[in-house]
């Protein structure tokens, strides 16, 4: 019994960050995350990247595959021109439901869909449930050797199209190694890869950047 992590951290964004001002949510949980306890956020380093090229993008329409505890969905939807929407899926209840206070808590719930289930799962039902056409931009940050099933899965439903951008988390670290191979040999991407470190450590990760030519 007791708390669980999740728990904690979201207790540490009620402590420390102000409701409604994301950056202070994102601020307190790199702050724990780097002096209390280490969770597997995409962090600053990489979040300042993965903020970079959704402003690039300015999606309408985005999808991020493992929501945790909502701080990458947070530094997403932060970012979002207006009349743009975010649905993340989360596979644990638990993150979920920590997510989605941490979501609420930097005022960004209006934006942010936050779906629980498998990845595999849920792909196929989309567009049915939330009309969505197609996605603008896709954060992959789950299982990582769901990586690949899942796009090929967003393809066959039609759910990428010319100039989708997919960001993975990871590439290096956990690593993608099957993920990473498809994205930069298919003649359907265009991809790029940005070097940066594992979450609040100095152990080598980045995040590659694909974009689908259809
Ligand atoms: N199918 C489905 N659909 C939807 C879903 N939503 C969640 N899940 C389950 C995903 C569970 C978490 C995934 N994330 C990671 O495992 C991860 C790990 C590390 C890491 C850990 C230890 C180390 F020593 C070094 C690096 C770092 C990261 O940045 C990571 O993102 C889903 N599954
Ligand atoms: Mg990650």
């Amino acid at each position: 019994t007791g708390t669980t992590r999740p728990q904690r951290l979201l207790r540490a964004v009620q402590e420390r960050a102000t409701r409604g001002d994301s950056e202070s949510v994102i601020a307190a949980i790199d702050h724990f995350c780097r002096h209390q306890e280490w969770a597997m956020n995409v962090g600053d380093e990489k979040g300042f990247i993965l903020d970079s090229v959704v402003s690039e993008v300015s999606p309408q329409t985005a999808l991020e595959l493992g929501t945790y505890c909502g701080y990458s969905t947070v530094r997403i939807a932060r970012l979002l021109p207006p009349g743009g929407h975010l649905i993340t899926l989360e596979f644990n209840p638990n993150y979920a439901a920590v997510a989605r206070q941490v979501i609420a808590w930097a005022g960004l719930e209006d934006m942010v869909q936050v779906v629980e289930g498998a990845s595999g799962d849920w792909i196929p039902h989309l567009r049915e449930h939330f009309g969505i056409e197609s996605f603008d931009f896709v954060f992959l940050d789950h299982w990582k050797e769901l990586y690949l099933p899942d796009i090929k899965l967003l393809e066959e439903c039609g759910l990428l199209r010319k100039g989708t951008v997919l960001l993975a988390d990871n590439v290096i670290c956990p690593g993608t190694p099957d993920y990473l191979e498809y994205v930069r040999k298919s003649q359907s991407y265009e991809s790029h890869y940005f070097g940066s470190h594992l979450e609040y450590t100095r152990a080598e990760d980045g995040l590659e950047k694909s974009v689908y030519l259809g």
